[in-house]
This record gives C-alpha cells, sequence and structure tokens, in this order.
C-alpha cells in the first residue's frame, strides 16, 4: 500500500514499483533479489550475503522495504536490528474481524475449493472457540506479535498506521508517517482524490504518469458475507487482544 502512496519500496513480487529520491530514496533492486528479505531460509543461512545484496542509502535517502508478513514473523525482529537497531518500522493495522475477512476473501479468489470461513474460524463454533492457529484468525493477533517486536526495538522506532483511516482520511494518515520519518510533509489532500466506482481514494497524478491511478482490483474486493452470529464471535475473541493492543502503543484505533 506504501508502495502505491508513497513510491520507492520494494514490492511482494520483488520488483520496484517507482523512484522518487527526492521523496523516499532509493530501494532494494538488487536482480534477482526476492523479498521477504528478514522471513527467507537464506537469510539465516547466508546473512553476509543477503546484506551486500541491498543497495547503499546514499545521504538523503531512505532505503525502505515492504513484507507484510515481517510483522507476524518470530525470526524476524531479530534480523532486522541485528542489521540495523535504528531501523524505522510501520505497521498498517485494520480491525483483525475485516482482516480476517478480507485474508480468506483473497484467498478464495485463488483456491475456490477451501472450506466456509466458519469452518476455518473455530474449533468448536457452538463452544464459542476460535481457532487462534489459523492464518486469518492469529495474523489478527496484533498485540501478541507486537511483544516480540518489543523485545528488540523501542516503541518510539514503530508507527502504526490505521487501515480504516487510510481509507476516510489518506492524506492525513501519510502526513504522519511522513513525520515519523523525519520527512516534509510533500504528499497531502492534493494528491488524492475520491473515486466513486472504486470506492477508494486513488491518487490525482502519480509521478509515473500523468493520469490518476488507483490500487489494483485485488485491493478493495468485495468481501465474502459471513454470518453475523460468526462475526460477534470474532469480535468477542479478539476484544481482549485489542484492548492490550491499544494500551501497548498507546494508540485506540475504535475496532469496537
Ligand atoms: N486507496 C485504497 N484503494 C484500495 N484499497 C485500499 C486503499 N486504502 C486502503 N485499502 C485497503 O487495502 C487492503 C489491501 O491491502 P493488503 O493488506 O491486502 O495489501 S498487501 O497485499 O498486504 O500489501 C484492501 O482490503 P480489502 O478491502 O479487504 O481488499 C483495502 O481495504
Amino acid at each position: 500500500m506504501f508502495s502505491e502512496h508513497l513510491g520507492n519500496v520494494l514490492k511482494p513480487n520483488g520488483q520496484v514499483s517507482r523512484t522518487s529520491p527526492d521523496i523516499l530514496g532509493h530501494v532494494l533492486r538488487s536482480a534477482g533479489f526476492v523479498a521477504a528479505f528478514f522471513s527467507s531460509v537464506s537469510h539465516s543461512v547466508f546473512p553476509l550475503l543477503c546484506r551486500g545484496l541491498m543497495p547503499r542509502t546514499l545521504d538523503g535517502q531512505i532505503t525502505m522495504e515492504k513484507t507484510p508478513s515481517y510483522f507476524v514473523t518470530r525470526e524476524a525482529p531479530r534480523r532486522i536490528s541485528s542489521m540495523s537497531r535504528d531501523t524505522k518500522l510501520i505497521v498498517v493495522v485494520r480491525n483483525p474481524v475485516t482482516r480476517a475477512i478480507s485474508d480468506y476473501t483473497q484467498t478464495l479468489s485463488k483456491k475456490p475449493d477451501l472450506p466456509a470461513f466458519e469452518e476455518l474460524a473455530f474449533k468448536n463454533r457452538s463452544l464459542g472457540q476460535v481457532d487462534a492457529s489459523w492464518n486469518a484468525i492469529r495474523i489478527g493477533i496484533y498485540a501478541l506479535h507486537l511483544e516480540t517486536w518489543l523485545q528488540y526495538f523501542p516503541l518510539a522506532q514503530m508507527h502504526f498506521v490505521s487501515g480504516e483511516r487510510l481509507i476516510t482520511d489518506p492524506a492525513g494518515e501519510l502526513g504522519r508517517v511522513q513525520d515519523f520519518l523525519g520527512l516534509k510533509r510533500i504528499v497531502t489532500d492534493k494528491h488524492f482524490y475520491f473515486n466513486k466506482t472504486k470506492g477508494f481514494p486513488c491518487l490525482k497524478k502519480p509521478e509515473s504518469s500523468g493520469s490518476p491511478r488507483c490500487l489494483g482490483k485485488s485491493k478493495g474486493r468485495t468481501h465474502v458475507q459471513i454470518d453475523r452470529d460468526v462475526i460477534e464471535q470474532l469480535r468477542d475473541f479478539y476484544r481482549p487482544l485489542n484492548v492490550r493492543f491499544y494500551e501497548t502503543v498507546g494508540q485506540d484505533f475504535r475496532w469496537d
């Protein structure tokens, strides 16, 4: 998502989106370099080799990498801190119930024979036992993942973006991201417009072209309809975990 709004980030498929040295500097652009640098096996086997693949950051530049799975990869905090303890970390978080449904919707689009959401989400539905080992559920236990990161990085080096506000107020959220990175607020309201067809904010004029640009079809899909009772059970499951997360980060995301 940041790659679309801010440019200059290594994309999950290993490609580089755009380059805009004034805003964010350069990216990991080594040939054959794959994303998920800090969660890949090769990192543990060849840490120096992998580090050597990273480009030099010149004065006035910031090197960024974007891999959503880092936040939930146990080894990632240690690996990243052993490379640089000054790394700044940005995490986009959204209501974990919506996140789980979004996750399931995405997987279903690739595997149409997937069991029903309800079958995967519960160990025993009538007893209200949620299956926290199912990835779509586990990822949303933000407080748990954060604990591992806090063993390696102080909270001051982390910034949490509200996935909800990123849609309702993208400029506001990106303003805070730019502040956190110590950048001038270059991306502002004037860069966005609300696209009624897409139902999401889009960029008025990306640097790579002169025409407006929205995120791709896989972002902002219509979610699978889930039974109201199931949603309630999941909300109950996440409520105390969300509170723990709010308390740790000192920010209320209002997911209830
Ligand atoms: N401007 C704009 N346009 C489209 N979509 C937007 C935008 N801002 C935030 N979102 C939300 O981003 C969600 C998809 O992001 P992902 O987390 O799946 O991205 S990533 O693949 O992990 O990088 C996607 O989730 P779904 O709605 O579940 O598809 C969107 O809700």
